[in-house]
């Protein structure tokens, strides 16, 4: 029989759903994880996800039908038949074919002498390397190649050699080359590899993309201490020592999370003689045995992973909290890969053992499937079965902490300047920037010249869990500090310099550099302020992004668009295409400060919350005519106070049941948000909206409802509409009044 689609996933250490994702993209939809894979699909996915695997091979290729390059490109296949084993096997951090390739995970580094974990390979930070996958190949005999050949030759004989000394991003390396970052973004995707303008470049990809363009680069190595994040601690020189566990809490949503972190905090926390009152800080300590957990106190992977993409990695065991009398539900299934993809070890609380309806053993088969297999049954997975509401089992599980932790063995040195990541953040209107460090490395003082993220300061106060002042702590400590200049930003890194004069000069440039990033975001183009714009003379061209149902609308919007007729101002299409709107157009509008024109499609996977993140507009229509107008109106500055809609959640459809004389009901999954009675709808299918109308019926169970929020599974008829289909997904949308600025 051939491999399962969750089979696949966990040898790859990605999700199902990246490979359910990949799957649609070669035109090979499968129904859900459980979905067999014969044997030539396997090798098509592991070519997406493994790259470079493949990459000597295609290199071979490039070199043998490459006659401009020859030096560079046997340097390049020397490095890509190198032994591969930094970037194997390195906790999800091995490159997924470019798929998600924006945290640059593939770090073939000798950053591996963290001592807080021996298994995981450590994640550089803001830097983001990305990588590029696949080298591009090219026909000699095209005209195309020809004229490459030409210009390659010409710009070799002008000495093209890119010098740099820091990390380039991507706005960088066109600077250097003379080339615009649209260029590079371009090249970047053909390699299959999205990247922002902001986003810097790993060396070997600078060194690709460098080849591609015809230039030679070279790197001198200093060490830069702007990016902190890069430099390597030698702890070779220390003697470490034991230092507590960092525990992060995860699971599905009402399984008793926030529920297992209080019951932890009341009844072991480390509460103090005089006066200690427990706060909440974001992270807290308990003591057992004489031994000291730390718990980070805001539970669910989203902020896990968010945390993870900044660089941080502060946990060091996942607990995945599953309800008894629930079982594997969606968010564990998440849980588990985003715990997976971190490479900690897991530890199963089996919850809610109290209920009548708890049913442990269904638990643990249910999450055999995703390797997690108790150790009763063979496995390794530790299981402990509790009441986080009783307070029972408690102990127990934090004695399998301490268990993990011994095995382990975290260790660090508090013989250092302090290094470590911000847990959160946030600006007190008494006290200033505040911010919640977990202390990884070494010890932290009061006056201690620190920069966190691109923020920086002297630490004027420092308060732990129970409110208490301290003067000093040491690793896997969480603390509250005061005396930053700015907020900083959950999952920055944080280091101590002794010199107070670097700590300064470092911060500020740190600082400017995250101030003009944020001048450029906000310099980005919008249909509100275009007029102004236009006026000051800052716009000249409207850059639009076209993605369209069919070729059809496509061309004929774009045609219409370029006719509109305003003075000092034209309308130029950057990029037009059919199908959803992708993380690569989003990334793609950034660079070009493009508007996004959407008709008859929607955003696919991340592309919306990348949008907002990225600051790009993105404009949904059905009717050309409106399209135009919009734009037009912009352009004169004429845009009326309208409605604009807001997207209140969103469906998953998982059963159709036809019933005589009613039509077609939808057994639908709430995956984002929620569905209101009174919303408008949208059926998509592929990306492609298929219908838009109003909803007929709400229903859970057998009741009517108003509406049904995440997580909850619901009844949905769609109004006059009854060809719905499992895997659509229905859009809910509210029409808001809003003012224009
Ligand atoms: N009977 C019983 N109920 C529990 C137990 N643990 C939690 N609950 C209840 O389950 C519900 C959800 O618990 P929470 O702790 O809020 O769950 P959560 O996972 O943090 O939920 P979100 O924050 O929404 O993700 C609450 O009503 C709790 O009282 C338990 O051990 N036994």
């Amino acid at each position: 029989m051939g491999k399962r689609v969750y089979e696949f996933a966990k040898e790859q250490n990605v999700t199902s759903k990246q490979v359910i994702t990949q799957l649609e993209k070669l035109n090979k939809p499968v129904k859900n994880h459980m979905a067999v894979l014969d044997e030539e699909t396997v090798k098509q996915l592991d070519r997406v996800f493994n790259p470079e695997k493949y990459r000597a091979e295609k290199q071979a290729e490039a070199k043998a039908t490459s006659t401009s390059n020859e030096p560079k490109q046997e340097k390049k296949e020397a490095q890509a038949s190198r032994p591969q084993a930094g970037q194997q096997n390195r906790g999800g951090q091995n490159n997924r074919g470019g798929q998600n390739n924006r945290g640059g995970q593939n770090r073939n580094d000798n950053r591996n002498n963290d001592p807080r974990n021996k298994k995981r390979g450590k994640g550089k930070g803001k830097g983001k390397p990305v990588k590029a996958a696949v080298p591009q190949e090219a026909d000699p005999n095209s005209k195309t190649s020809q004229r490459k050949a030409a210009r390659l030759a010409q710009e070799a004989e002008m000495g093209n050699v890119i010098k740099y000394d820091d990390v380039l991003s991507v706005s960088d390396l066109a600077s250097k080359m003379n080339k615009k970052p649209n260029e590079i973004i371009m090249k970047l995707m053909g390699l299959g590899v999205m990247a922002t303008i902001n986003q810097t470049l790993d060396d070997e990809t600078v060194e690709l993309l460098a080849a591609e363009f015809g230039f030679e680069v070279e790197k001198e190595v200093v060490v830069d201490e702007t990016d902190f994040e890069t430099v390597e601690i030698d702890f070779s020189q220390y003697d470490l020592e034991e230092r507590p566990a960092v525990v992060t809490i995860m699971g599905h949503v009402d399984h008793g999370k926030t529920t297992l972190l209080d019951s932890i905090r009341n009844t072991k926390v480390v509460a103090g003689e005089a006066g200690g009152i427990t706060q909440h800080i974001g992270a807290y300590q308990v003591e057992v045995n004489d031994k000291k957990i730390t718990f980070l106190d805001t539970p669910g992977h989203a902020a896990f992973t968010t945390m993870r993409a900044r660089g941080a990695e502060v946990t060091d065991i996942a607990i995945i909290v599953v309800a008894a009398d629930d079982g594997v539900m969606p968010q564990t299934e998440e849980a588990i890969s985003h715990a997976k993809a971190a490479n900690v070890p897991i530890i199963v609380a089996v919850n809610k053992m109290d209920k009548e309806g708890a049913n442990p053993d269904r638990v643990k088969q249910e999450l055999t499937e995703f390797g997690l297999i108790p150790e009763e049954w063979g496995g390794e997975t530790i299981f402990v079965p509790i009441s986080a509401i009783k307070g029972e089992g408690i102990d127990e599980l934090l004695e399998m902490i301490l268990l993990v932790s011994e095995v382990e063995e975290y260790k660090s040195t508090p013989d250092m300047p302090a290094r470590g990541s911000v847990i959160e953040a946030k600006l007190d209107k008494g006290r200033g920037p505040v911010a919640t460090l977990l202390v990884q490395h070494g010890t932290l003082r009061i006056g201690d010249s620190i920069v966190v993220g691109s923020t920086f300061g002297r630490v004027r106060a420092m308060v732990n869990d129970i409110g208490r002042r301290v003067k000093q702590v040491g690793p896997s400590t969480p603390i509250e500090i005061t005396g930053l200049n700015d907020v900083p930003q959950a999952g920055d890194q944080f280091i101590v310099f002794e010199d107070e004069k670097k700590a300064r000069a470092i911060g500020e440039k740190r600082y400017q550099r995250y101030l003009e990033s944020q001048r450029r975001e906000s310099a980005k183009v919008s249909l509100d302020d275009l007029f102004s714009r236009i006026q000051e003379g800052e716009v000249k061209d409207l850059n639009v992004i076209i993605k369209a149902d069919v070729q059809g609308s496509a061309e004929a919007l774009a045609g219409s668009l370029r006719k509109i007729d305003v003075e000092g101002v034209k309308v130029n299409i950057v990029h037009q295409g059919v199908g959803a709107i992708t993380e690569g157009d989003v990334i793609l509008a950034s660079a070009a400060n493009a508007v996004i024109i959407g008709f008859n499609v929607r955003p696919d996977g991340n592309a919306r919350s990348m949008a907002e993140q990225e600051n790009v507009e993105m404009r949904l229509h059905r009717i050309i005519y409106n399209a135009i107008e919009e734009i037009e109106s912009a352009m004169k500055g004429m845009l009326d106070p309208e409605f604009v809609e807001e997207i209140t959640g969103q469906v998953e459809v998982r059963d159709v049941f036809k019933v005589s004389k009613v039509g077609a009901i939808a057994g639908c999954y709430v995956t984002e948000g929620k569905i209101t009675r009174d919303a408008g709808v949208r059926v998509i299918r592929n990306g492609i909206v298929i219908y838009e109308g109003k909803l007929d019926t709400l229903r859970r169970f057998k009741d009517d409802v108003k509406e049904v929020a995440t997580g909850y599974e619901c009844g949905i008829k769609v109004e006059k509409f009854d060809d719905i289909k499992v895997d659509d997904v229905i859009e809910a949308f509210v029409m808001k009044e809003v003012e224009r600025k």
